[in-house]
C-alpha cells in the first residue's frame, strides 16, 4: 500500500503541532520517523492511523482518499510502546483477537485461526508460550506478541510508535532485527516513530528528520547522515565538530587554516560554520597541507573504535575524533601528544542556522 500525505497541518488549539506535511512514501518500503520530543512525530502517525484528524491536507492510500474514513476501516496494524496486551487474555487470544472479533461473514473458521496463531508464534519465536498470560513474559516477548497480533489481520500498512521504547538496549537491538524480517516478509508498508538515531540508521529504508512540526529532511540513512541539509539535521544525527570561519572561494579560512568545503555556494565572502563528523577528522604526525596542531586530551577504546578528545592547540577549542583502532595504534597515539588533524568533509551553514 503507498501512501501520501498532501499538506497535512494539526493544530491544538493555538499550537501548531505539523505544518503542511508532505511526504510519499512507497508500497512496502519501512520508514522512520525520526525527532526530538515534541516535534509532532506520534501526532503525524496518529493522523495516518485514522486516530487523529487532521486540520487541515488529507492522507491517501493506494491513491484513494482516506482522509476522512476511520481507524477501523483503514484496517492498519498499530504498535504502541507500552504493549497494551489485554492482561487478561493468554499470548494465543491476544494474537487472535483482531480475527476473533471479525464479523462471522469475515472470520476464518477455528482451526485456520489456530494455524495463523501457530505460524505467528513461529515467527516471532514464542513456541510454546501460547498459553501464558503477558504478566509472565519478559518486556521484549510482550512486543513480540503485539507486533505478531499487528500482523495477524495480515495489514497492508503497520505503524508502531516507540515500539522499542521500553527495553534496554540489547533486546531493542535484537527486536529491531525482528521488525526489518517481520515488514519484508508479511511485504507491509511500515512507518515507525522514533527519537533514536541509531535505531532510524539501522533499521528504515528512508528516514523523515522531523522538528517543531516540520520535516527538516527526507532520506536514505546515508543521504541524511552524510549529507544533511541543515545543522539541525547534522546535530541531530549524531556528533559534530563546529569551525566558524569566512567562507573564501569554497575554502573556510579559520584560524590559521583553510579547510576545502562542500555546499555554501551562496555563502561565499561571509561569516559560516563549518560542521565536521568526528570520524572525518584525518590525523597526522606530521604537519599536511590543510591540517592544524592539537593535543590529545582523552582517550576511549570502545571495540573496533578510539574516541579521542583532543585541544586545538591556537584556539583552545576542544574537538571530538573517532579513529578505527587499527589506524589509532599505527599512529602510535598517546595522551598529551600533539599530532596534526586535517577534516575531510566540511559542511558550511550560516551562522543564522547554526542551532546547538
Ligand atoms: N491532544 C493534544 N492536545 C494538545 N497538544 C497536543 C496534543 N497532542 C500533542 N500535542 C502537542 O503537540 C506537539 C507534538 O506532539 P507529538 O506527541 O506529536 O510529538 P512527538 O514528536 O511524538 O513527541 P514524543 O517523542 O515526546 O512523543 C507537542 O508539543 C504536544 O504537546
Amino acid at each position: 500500500m503507498s501512501i501520501d500525505i498532501n499538506d497535512v497541518s494539526k493544530s491544538f488549539g493555538d499550537f501548531q503541532a505539523l505544518e503542511q506535511i508532505k511526504l510519499s512514501i512507497k508500497k512496502g518500503e519501512l520508514i522512520a520517523l525520526l525527532g526530538p520530543s515534541g516535534s509532532g512525530k506520534t501526532s503525524l502517525l496518529r493522523i495516518i492511523a485514522g486516530l487523529e484528524k487532521a486540520s487541515a491536507g488529507s492522507i491517501h492510500f493506494n491513491g484513494e482518499d482516506m482522509t476522512n474514513v476511520n481507524a477501523i476501516s483503514r484496517q492498519v496494524g498499530f504498535v504502541f510502546q507500552h504493549y497494551a496486551l489485554f492482561s487478561h487474555m493468554t499470548v494465543a487470544d491476544n494474537i487472535s483477537y483482531g480475527l476473533r472479533v471479525r464479523p462471522r461473514n469475515k472470520r476464518p473458521s477455528k482451526k485456520d485461526i489456530q494455524l495463523k496463531v501457530d505460524e505467528l508464534l513461529g515467527l516471532v519465536k514464542l513456541d510454546g508460550l501460547q498459553k501464558r498470560y503477558p504478566s509472565q513474559l519478559s518486556g521484549g516477548q510482550r512486543q513480540r506478541v503485539a507486533l505478531a497480533r499487528a500482523l495477524a489481520v495480515q495489514p497492508e500498512v503497520l505503524l508502531l510508535d516507540e515500539p522499542f521504547g521500553a527495553l534496554d538496549a540489547k533486546v531493542r537491538k535484537e527486536l529491531r532485527r525482528w521488525l526489518r524480517n517481520l515488514h519484508n516478509q508479511f511485504d507491509v508498508t511500515s512507518i515507525f516513530v522514533t527519537h533514536d538515531q541509531e535505531e532510524a540508521m539501522d533499521v528504515a529504508d528512508r528516514i523523515v528528520v522531523m522538528n517543531h512540526g516540520r520535516i527538516e529532511q527526507v532520506g536514505t540513512p546515508d543521504e541524511v547522515y552524510e549529507n544533511p541539509n541543515s545543522p539541525f539535521v547534522f546535530d541531530f544525527l549524531g556528533n559534530v565538530n563546529l569551525f566558524k570561519g569566512r567562507l573564501q572561494q569554497g575554502n573556510l579560512k579559520t584560524g590559521n587554516v583553510s579547510l576545502r568545503t562542500e555546499g555554501g555556494a551562496n555563502l561565499e565572502n561571509q561569516d559560516v560554520v563549518g560542521y565536521i563528523r568526528p570520524h572525518q577528522m584525518e590525523l597526522h604526525r606530521t604537519s599536511v597541507e590543510g591540517s592544524f596542531p592539537i593535543k590529545i586530551v582523552h582517550i576511549q577504546s570502545v571495540g573496533p573504535i578510539v574516541f579521542l578528545e583532543a585541544i586545538k592547540l591556537d584556539e583552545e577549542e576542544t574537538i571530538d575524533i573517532e579513529l578505527p583502532k587499527s589506524e589509532f595504534t599505527e599512529l602510535g597515539i598517546r595522551l598529551d601528544d600533539v599530532v596534526h588533524s586535517k577534516p575531510k568533509h566540511v559542511h558550511v551553514f550560516s551562522p543564522e542556522e547554526f542551532s546547538i
